[in-house]
């Protein structure tokens, strides 16, 4: 999991808390770069897709972890343009957030399809989905996946 980031002090839900910062570049250079660990995708619906990649320029939020019970929320902000394929992109804290306590957002379910053939998810959460854990969960007599916990334990539902 390597670095990740705690409160330093209480934060109140609904807080703005930081922004991911990099270098903007077009999904197709990102499908180049060696290191996809920093990119944060700018998904829209309008054209082309740019992403911002924090590995060599960026700020704190380079650092913020995964987490399945997530605490902070990307929020796509617009400032001095209305061009809807450059959100800048904002964390605000979706629930109160105690000081030591780590903070996260959800890196969402397509990055976890890519990557939980590398490795699998150390957010430590009893409600974690992506842990190494999850997989002996399905239905040792279907191909498909469950699609909720219910579903697993109970290979008749659903
Ligand atoms: C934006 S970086 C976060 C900072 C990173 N932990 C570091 O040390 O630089 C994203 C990378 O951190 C790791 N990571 C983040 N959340 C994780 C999680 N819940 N479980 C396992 N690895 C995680 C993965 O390698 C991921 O590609």
């Amino acid at each position: 999991m390597g670095w990740g980031v705690r409160a330093m002090q209480d934060i109140p839900q609904g807080t703005f808390v930081c922004e991911y910062v990099g270098e903007i570049i077009r999904d197709t250079e990102a499908d180049k770069r060696e290191n996809d660990s920093f990119l944060f995708t700018l998904d829209n619906k309008v054209g082309d897709i740019h992403c911002i990649d924090a590995k060599t320029f960026g700020n704190i939020g380079r650092f913020i972890n995964h987490l399945c019970e997530p605490n902070l929320l990307a929020v796509r902000v617009f400032t001095t343009h209305q061009d809807l394929r450059f959100p800048r992109i904002a964390f605000f804290s979706s629930q109160p957030i105690k000081a030591g306590q780590q903070i996260g957002i959800d890196y969402g379910e397509n990055y976890w399809r890519v990557k939980s053939k590398y490795f699998s998810c150390q957010c430590g959460s009893v409600k974690c989905r992506h842990s190494a854990a999850v997989p002996r969960m399905y239905n040792v007599h279907s191909d498909s996946l469950p699609a909720t916990r219910e579903e697993a334990a109970d290979p008749q539902a659903g």
